[in-house]
């Protein structure tokens, strides 16, 4: 049973706000537009650098760690929602992924 919700990457909105927790070289290999980036280990230190009054979309690679770091926001007062399967079904769904290497995009 969880406790916090969880939406499939075809429910996720276009214009939603999504954080991304996975490893920066995970994070620059991949991601999807606009998102941020704070892997799932920096949240605790981080946490603040969100905004309380955004609703986040929250994915990693597979689904591990957004499924931690989640229900974590939601104790700290934040806004969460898990995207299931990651930023792998993401590419599955055929969305956009964009790179910061200058490489076509990968999920790694
Ligand atoms: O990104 S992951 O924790 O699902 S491998």
């Amino acid at each position: 049973m969880s406790d916090f919700e969880t939406l499939t990457v075809d429910q996720v909105p276009d214009d939603a706000n999504i954080l991304d927790v996975r490893d920066p070289y995970e994070f620059d290999a991949g991601h999807i537009p606009g998102a941020i980036n704070i892997p799932l280990d920096q949240l605790p230190l981080r946490i603040e650098e969100l905004d309380p009054d955004t609703d986040y979309y929250v994915i990693c690679r597979t689904g591990g760690r957004s499924a931690r770091a989640t229900p974590y926001m939601e104790m700290h007062g934040y806004s969460a929602v898990n995207v299931a399967g990651g930023c792998g079904a993401w590419l599955e769904a055929d969305k956009p992924l964009v790179s910061e290497t200058g490489a076509e995009p990968i999920v790694r």
